[in-house]
């Protein structure tokens, strides 16, 4: 097989184009162990998720991981699974769809706004190739994660550079760095809390659960830790709470070894047995709705609070649809895009200076 992929003939005359990726986790295409048990090998197989050595992990996960947890998952994935499929998906097919609406209004033409998941499909590759058919030439990749994780974000840059190394003409890439604590996306968050205070009644203490990772990943350098409790301190002072009225934990603990620690699970557990009047709980590490939000804390966190002995145990959504979370996606995009639009349009070449680069590119080809 050629090493790199043959292109089509490069057309002078197709404008050229900058395309927006929204890249996120990727979630199962159905809710049943035969489903989840191929997006958790790709998942779990990634070096980035699981840095044990290579043979030694192969033998854990196809010998006790991928014949037990399909089963447990799909239940849960089941108990939170909608008629238009699993809520990460479909959050952010959205997100897309609207980022694409603010976009095209201010730059029309120009941009190719779509998305793709890390796992599962539609795969980073095939919408890498779709942008290049559609001429970007140029492309941002926005990792649908604020906070920053070797084992999210830089899995996510991973794969892009994967599949340009097998890329005879390459676009020229740009990463949306970390916005842990961008302005907009802490008060698109802040918003988000405000609203739900507004419906529901303001609770006496807000958990912030964010995804946990492993702690030897802080002992290595990793900022997550650090990009997590910083977006807690900045929405506490957003929301004007003060720092006995809030606490950020960690969630989701996978394996055996010691996550970042508090576990969500024994906050809930502690915070149930305080007797609040009401306990707020929102997941700022998660820009849409999934498994982790819906199953583990509105479903699981709940009946572990009750459990406890707490009484009003309020789950608040994450930012999915927000309108400010959209404009906070349309201004890092548009950051991003500074010096590739020229006079705030995308490079749009006169039609004299695309004859000459086509007689030239004739010229070339029958003398050759
Ligand atoms: C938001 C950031 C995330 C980090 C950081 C993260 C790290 C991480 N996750 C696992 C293992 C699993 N995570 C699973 C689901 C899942 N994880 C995230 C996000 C982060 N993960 C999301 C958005 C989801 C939900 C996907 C969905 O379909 O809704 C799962 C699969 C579900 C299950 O079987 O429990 C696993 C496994 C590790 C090991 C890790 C860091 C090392
Ligand atoms: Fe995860
Ligand atoms: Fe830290």
């Amino acid at each position: 097989m050629a090493r790199y992929l043959t292109e089509p003939q490069f057309a002078h005359q197709n404008p050229a184009k900058i395309g927006v990726l929204l890249i996120n986790l990727g979630t199962p295409e159905a809710p049943t162990a035969q489903a989840v048990r191929p997006y958790l090998r790709q998942f779990l197989s990634d070096p980035r998720v699981v840095e044990i050595p290579k043979a030694i992990w192969w033998l854990i996960l196809n010998g006790i991981i991928l014949t037990v947890r399909p089963k447990k998952s799909a239940e849960k994935y089941a108990s939170i699974w909608t008629k238009e499929g699993s809520p990460l998906k479909v959050w952010t097919i959205k997100q897309a769809k609207l980022l694409k609406g603010q976009l095209g209004e201010a730059f029309p033409g120009q941009l190719v706004v779509d998305y793709a998941m890390r796992y599962g499909s539609p795969s980073i590759e095939s919408q890498i190739s779709q942008l290049k058919t559609l001429n970007c030439q140029k492309i941002i990749i926005v990792p649908m994660y604020p906070q920053y994780a070797a084992s999210t974000t830089a899995s996510v840059n991973d794969e892009v550079y994967r599949v340009l190394q097998k890329t005879r003409f390459q676009p020229a890439i740009r990463t949306v760095a970390p916005y842990y604590d961008h302005p907009r996306y802490i008060a698109a968050l802040a918003a988000q809390v405000r609203q739900h205070w507004q419906a529901n009644g303001k609770g006496e203490h807000l958990l912030m659960s964010f995804h946990g990772v492993p702690r030897y990943t802080l002992e290595k350098g990793d900022p997550y830790h650090c990009h997590a409790l910083k977006t807690g301190r900045l929405l506490a002072e957003a929301l004007d709470l003060n720092p006995t009225q809030y606490t950020v934990s960690f969630q989701s603990r996978f394996g055996k070894a010691e996550w970042l620690k508090p576990y969500t699970s024994q906050v809930i557990q502690q915070l149930g047995q305080k007797q609040l009047s009401q306990l707020d709980v929102i997941c700022p590490g998660f820009v849409a709705d999934c498994l982790e939000t819906l199953e583990e804390i509105a479903i699981e966190g709940r009946h572990d609070y009750l459990q406890a002995g707490g009484k009003n145990y309020q789950f608040i959504p994450c930012l999915n649809d927000h309108a400010e979370w959209i404009s906070t996606l349309e201004e890092l995009v548009r950051t991003e895009l500074t010096g590739w639009l020229t006079n705030g349009k995308a490079e749009k070449r006169n039609i004299d200076e695309l004859n000459q680069s086509l007689n030239r590119c004739k010229t070339i080809n029958t003398t050759n």
